[in-house]
């Protein structure tokens, strides 16, 4: 059921069966997500203001919330997870080829992939901005930007349709929140000018059937996502395998500091995201924390292998590469850094620690391409 002003009880499974699809050998408590719709469009009306706080509520007791998925994009969400498993399916060496030298699009296999030092299983191909060589940012070298190797139309066409919508998506819940903080219009928006949306499609074998290189019955390990939104899809049919940590005021992270993968990984206070027919989670990442100084903090939270192969898709709403935040009006609690925080660096950062066999790390350190994050081209 949805109220007029878009606060919605999803029709959920009874409260005992929420936590029968939790991955083997996983202790969590199942969570209860708030499910809430999306105005056509964001004005900054009361009702706006209402949506914008209960979400920023949501948010600050439960580190994640729902959002439900538009009749109109069901056709697209099923092309985008027919075109995934079609993807997955291809042989090894098509699927390895899919890299680039420039970008950290393309493919990751399972096991390829380091968090907290530690390969996932996971399986992934990641889109990132899809620049081409004469591009001028590419042409002057700028960090992490270059082409998306896409293997074919089959997926490029509808995963950037998909980002399309997600995009238009994370503007309203950016507005939204902008409602909520009381912060004025703008504040959150004026940083997703050309932001660097990119999303990781995954695919998450079977516990039971891994190729023996990662840590045992883990997709990926406890994290922090790094820009302003995450918003995630999962298919229903393998049980989700998604675990959040809410907001508690004895945790702190700050990724940007001091890394927060391994975040209390092994530790109990997981919750686990039962799947959900047609709804995206969301939840806020580093940049939110700290333009808000905490008060929306970055959500932890790690993936476990099913008894079923699963397929997801996280997308990341972001600042432009070129961004230096700042905290907002009325929650500038005196956080650091005290100059900002430079996006793109942030972003180059955290992808060289996740992949630092890569081809695009080894020529990032070759070519010293981090040196022109300093540069004020890349700074507004
Ligand atoms: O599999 C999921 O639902 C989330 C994946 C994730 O955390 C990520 O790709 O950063
Ligand atoms: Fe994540």
């Amino acid at each position: 059921m949805v109220t007029s002003h878009g606060i919605a009880t999803a029709a959920t499974p009874a409260k005992q069966d929420l936590g029968a699809t939790m991955p083997p050998n996983y202790i969590a408590r199942p969570g209860e997500l708030q499910t809430f719709e999306l105005p056509a469009q964001v004005t900054g009306t009361p009702t706006d203001v209402e949506l914008g706080k209960a979400l920023v509520d949501a948010w600050r007791s439960d580190g994640i919330l729902q959002i439900s998925m538009k009749d109109t994009k069901k056709s697209l969400m099923d092309e985008v997870f027919d075109a995934s498993k079609g993807f997955f399916r291809k042989p090894h060496s098509e699927k390895a080829a899919c890299v680039d030298s420039q970008s950290y699009s393309g493919y990751i296999a399972s096991a390829e992939e380091i968090t907290d030092g530690i390969p996932d299983y996971s399986e992934i191909f990641t889109v990132t901005k899809d620049l081409d060589l004469s591009e001028p940012r590419v042409r002057n070298h700028w960090p992490c930007h270059g082409p998306c190797p896409w293997p074919d139309l089959e997926m490029k066409d509808p995963m950037e349709q998909y980002m399309e919508y997600l995009g238009q998506s994370g503007e309203k819940l950016l507005q939204l929140i902008e409602c909520g903080l009381g912060v004025p219009p703008g504040s959150l928006t004026k940083y997703t000018n050309d932001g660097w949306h990119h999303m990781r499609i995954l695919r998450f074998p079977a516990v039971s059937n891994t190729n023996g290189k990662g840590k045992e019955g883990r997709g990926i390990g406890s994290h922090t996502d790094y820009g302003l939104l995450v918003i995630a899809a999962q298919d229903e049919v393998g049980g989700s395998g998604l675990f959040i940590r809410p907001p508690s005021a004895d945790e702190a992270t700050a990724n940007w500091e001091e890394s927060a993968a391994g975040f209390h990984e092994d530790d109990s206070g997981w919750v686990y995201v039962p799947p959900m027919p047609d709804v995206f989670t969301v939840f806020p990442g580093d940049m939110m924390q700290y333009l808000t100084d905490s008060y929306l903090p970055s959500t932890p939270h790690k993936v476990g292998l099913n008894t079923r192969e699963r397929f997801a898709f996280a997308y990341f709403h972001e600042p432009s590469f070129q961004s230096v935040l700042r905290p907002l009006p009325g929650y500038d609690g005196g956080q650091k850094p005290r100059e900002g925080i430079h996006y793109g660096t942030h972003f180059t950062n955290m992808f060289m620690r996740n992949y630092p066999d890569r081809i695009t790390s080894k020529r990032m350190i070759r070519e010293d391409r981090r040196e022109l994050l300093a540069s004020p081209e890349l700074r507004t």
